[in-house]
C-alpha cells in the first residue's frame, strides 16, 4: 500500500533550503536557497558565504564597525550563490525557495536569470529599503512572491 504521509513539494524544497542554510558560517543569519524547475526538478542550491578562495577564518563576520571590517562588502548571498552554482542550462521559469526574502541585489539577479517565482520562509528585513526595492522590482517584472506556509511537520534526521 502506498504511504500517504510523504512530504509535499513545498516542504521538500523549503526543507532543502533550510538544510543548506546550516552550511553557513555566518553566526547571525544563515540563509539557504534551492532553485527548482517548473516540473519540480532541483536545479541548484546555495547558502550565504564568503567568495571561493576568501578564507572563512580570515574574512570578517562582524555586523558593526568600519564597513571593510564587516562581512557586508564580502559575503555572497545564498540566492546569488544558487544562481551562480547553476553551471549549465537555463533558469527560465524556475522557482527559488529561500529561507529569507531576497535583498535588492539578489532580486536583480533573480529577475535577470529568468526565475519567475520566489517562495520565502522569513521576511525579517521587510522594513528595509532593500527589501522594499526587491518587492517593487518583482511586482514590475511579474515575478510571483509567496510566503511558505509552515506545516509544523517535524522530521528528525540523525547524522
Ligand atoms: N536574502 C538574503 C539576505 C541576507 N543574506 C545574507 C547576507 C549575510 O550573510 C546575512 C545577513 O546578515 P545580518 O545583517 O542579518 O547579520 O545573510 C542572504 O544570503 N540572503
Ligand atoms: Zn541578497
Amino acid at each position: 500500500m502506498k504511504r500517504n504521509d510523504y512530504i509535499s513539494w513545498d516542504e521538500y524544497f523549503m526543507g532543502i533550503s533550510l538544510l543548506s542554510a546550516q552550511r553557513s558560517k555566518d553566526s547571525h543569519t544563515q540563509v539557504g536557497a534551492c532553485i527548482v524547475s517548473q516540473d519540480n526538478k532541483i536545479l541548484s542550491v546555495g547558502y550565504n558565504g564568503m567568495p571561493t578562495g576568501c578564507s572563512d577564518d580570515e574574512m570578517p563576520w562582524d555586523r558593526n564597525g568600519e564597513f571593510l571590517d564587516t562581512k557586508y562588502p564580502f559575503v555572497c548571498h545564498a540566492e546569488l550563490n544558487a544562481i551562480l552554482n547553476h553551471a549549465a542550462g537555463s533558469l527560465q521559469n524556475a522557482k527559488i525557495y529561500v529561507s529569507l526574502f531576497p535583498c535588492n541585489e539578489c532580486a536583480k539577479a533573480i529577475i535577470q536569470s529568468g526565475i519567475k517565482e520566489v517562495v520565502y520562509w522569513e521576511d525579517k528585513y521587510a522594513d528595509t529599503d532593500g527589501v522594499k526595492a526587491s518587492k517593487k522590482m518583482f511586482e514590475l517584472t511579474g515575478v510571483k512572491i509567496r510566503r511558505y506556509i509552515p506545516t509544523n511537520r517535524e522530521i528528525t534526521i540523525r547524522l
